[in-house]
């Protein structure tokens, strides 16, 4: 059960919230390209496949974290601001960040992305889709930019007590980009209660499946914007997911969304 310990992380072993500690120490956040050679790409597409989502454990360090959720309160550096109730999407707010991204949104994004190509053209593959991506993010990039959809889709959300992100999807035009990454930007326990990252999974013709992705501060989430395939007994079918937060039930939560499409 999470929220149990007394920094609300009370599922995580000793052994884990020391390896986990370990591994945040060892990773400097000014060289997410270091970072990313430190994971197991095979574990997690693995993971991606099998249950259309693979946690990143303290992909940031705190002072990364906190750096990033303090921009929010920032007056430049953004596109838009989306308050969540005036649109029906939940209660809460978020902001698109504006190009030039903050220099580690740009990095992370940039580096994330040759690593889940191949997944997701194995995806696509899969689901008899013939569209696949290039191996480069600002080679995909361009193909959104000259499909009208410029606007850059990385964003910060920010929750108080009772706010929500209802279940939904990130499509944002024709070229979409099957997996995304959600940051944690603040203490479980700590700064917040309550507010889970909750991913929900639609096989065809049944009912929907709940899955809560217990994060940590610093720690990611890769999941499915849209549809995974998933291997039945003729072939591979289309399972769709949508993603959401619980309700915030005290403090505040700060999330960091990387999206590698543009939008229209
Ligand atoms: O706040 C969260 O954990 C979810 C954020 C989200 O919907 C997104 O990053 O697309
Ligand atoms: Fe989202």
């Amino acid at each position: 059960m999470k929220g149990a310990g007394p920094q609300g992380r009370g599922a995580l072993s000793c052994f884990e919230r020391k390896r986990r500690s370990a591994m945040r120490a060892a990773r400097s956040y000014l060289t997410p390209k270091m970072g990313m050679n430190k994971i197991n790409w095979m574990e997690v597409a693995g993971e991606l496949d099998t249950r259309g989502h693979a946690l990143l454990p303290a992909l940031l360090a705190p002072a990364a974290c906190d750096a990033i959720a303090a921009r929010y309160d920032e007056d430049r550096g953004f596109r838009s601001r989306v308050v969540m109730a005036r649109h029906g999407f939940g209660r809460g707010e978020y902001r698109y960040f504006a190009y030039p991204l903050p220099p580690l949104v740009e990095r992370l994004r940039t580096a994330i992305y040759p690593h889940l190509a191949p997944i997701a053209n194995a995806w696509h593959e899969r689901m008899g889709r013939d569209d696949r991506f290039p191996t480069d993010h600002a080679a995909f990039l361009d193909r959104c930019h000259a499909a009208g959809q410029t606007r850059p889709t990385p964003l910060l959300l920010q929750y108080g007590a009772g706010d929500y992100n209802c279940l939904h999807q990130d499509l944002y035009g024709d070229h979409v980009f099957p997996l995304q990454v959600a940051v944690l930007l603040s203490r479980p326990g700590e700064d917040f209660d309550g507010g889970d990252f909750v991913l929900t999974e639609q096989r065809p013709r049944m009912q929907s499946r709940a899955e809560v992705v217990p994060l940590g501060q610093g720690d990611a989430v890769i999941f499915a914007v849209n549809e995974r395939p998933v291997r039945g007994t003729r072939g591979h079918y289309r399972v769709k997911h949508r993603h959401g937060v619980s309700t915030v039930r005290s403090g505040r939560r700060h999330t960091l969304g990387i999206i590698f499409h543009d939008a229209a």
